[in-house]
């Protein structure tokens, strides 16, 4: 049996970086978390341990930093396409750079204060190829959605073990984790620095506010149903995004049997179960989404 290299890649895992802005009196503030991964000609490094192409993943870390410095942290999207081209141009060994960012947000408290905000995570994850291609796939996790009617389940197979009983209104939640790609990844047109081409922040705002319509809005026979409305709804509201990925927790909310305490309970009093969690994950695509190239890797 003889061993030969498979794929790999490296980088610097979460580099946490607090960029603020100091306009005057009002500071602005960005907390990120970003990722870091390359990949190219490393056969070397792996086989005979000539190092010469391996740039340090501390190095990396420290472009992050300097980076943050010297370009700011607009939106998540840009910083993360500058560092993944500057990585690919600068460094003769790299053919590809993965580079992805959570972003958490604070809320503002005064004019040099903020409070951080609930466990919502704004993402994305950006390639950068050696031929020039970039693709982009923004995204949040955390979002806590809840419906306390509308929602429906029945009709459902059974077998030997189902004991779940039809429900024809229930309490409908879940924590969303959705990443969707753009359609026409923003090439940068002339140089790194000037990356005012395309509005990432409105777009992000813009989809979030669809899939809270669309949960809000689909009366629901299923969780599935709902997670289809909801990429439906941003596919085809959003020209750019041509693809979304939904994963939907189902968080239970059982009614309490109050009967013991010789009262009635009219879909009033839930016990919020933590686990088990029925998991329901899903893609909707614009029919005409071009190939997503390594997008989703
Ligand atoms: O919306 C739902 N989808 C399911 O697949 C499922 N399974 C289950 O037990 N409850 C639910 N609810």
């Amino acid at each position: 049996m003889t061993a030969v290299l498979g794929p790999n890649r490296y980088g610097k895992a979460e580099t946490r970086v607090v960029r603020v802005t100091r306009d005057g009196e009002v500071h602005r503030l960005k907390d990120c978390n970003v990722g870091v991964s390359l990949s190219g000609d490393m056969r070397d490094v792996h086989l005979t341990g000539d190092n010469s192409a391996v740039l340090p993943t501390d190095s990396q870390k420290n472009t992050v930093y300097a980076f943050a410095k010297k370009h700011g942290i607009t939106q998540i999207e840009e910083f993360a396409r500058l560092l993944a081209r500057h990585f690919v141009d600068s460094q003769p060994a790299i053919r590809h750079a993965r580079v992805s960012i959570e972003e958490y947000a604070w809320e503002r408290r005064g004019p040099h204060s903020f409070a951080r905000s609930s466990g919502e995570v704004r993402t994305c994850v950006v390639h950068h190829d050696q031929d020039g291609t970039t693709t982009v796939v923004s995204g949040l996790e955390g979002l806590v959605l809840l419906n306390t009617t509308g929602s429906e389940f029945h009709g459902f197979a059974r077998d030997e073990y189902t004991t779940l009983p039809p429900a024809t209104d229930r309490v409908l939640a879940t924590a969303v984790t959705a990443r969707w790609r753009h359609t026409t990844p923003p090439d940068g047109r002339t140089s790194p620095d000037t990356l005012e081409i395309y509005d990432f922040g409105e777009s992000y705002e813009e989809v979030r506010r669809c899939l809270i319509d669309a949960f809000a809005g689909t009366h629901s026979l299923s969780l599935q149903q709902t997670l289809y409305a909801m990429g439906a709804r941003v596919v085809e509201t959003r020209p750019e995004v041509c693809e979304v990925r939904l994963a939907l927790p189902n968080k239970h909310h059982f009614l309490v049997d109050l009967s013991p305490f010789g009262m009635d309970n009219d879909n009033e009093v839930y016990y919020a179960a933590d686990r088990p969690y029925g998991l329901i994950e899903g893609a909707v695509l614009d029919d005409a989404a071009p190939d997503a190239g390594p997008a989703w890797d």
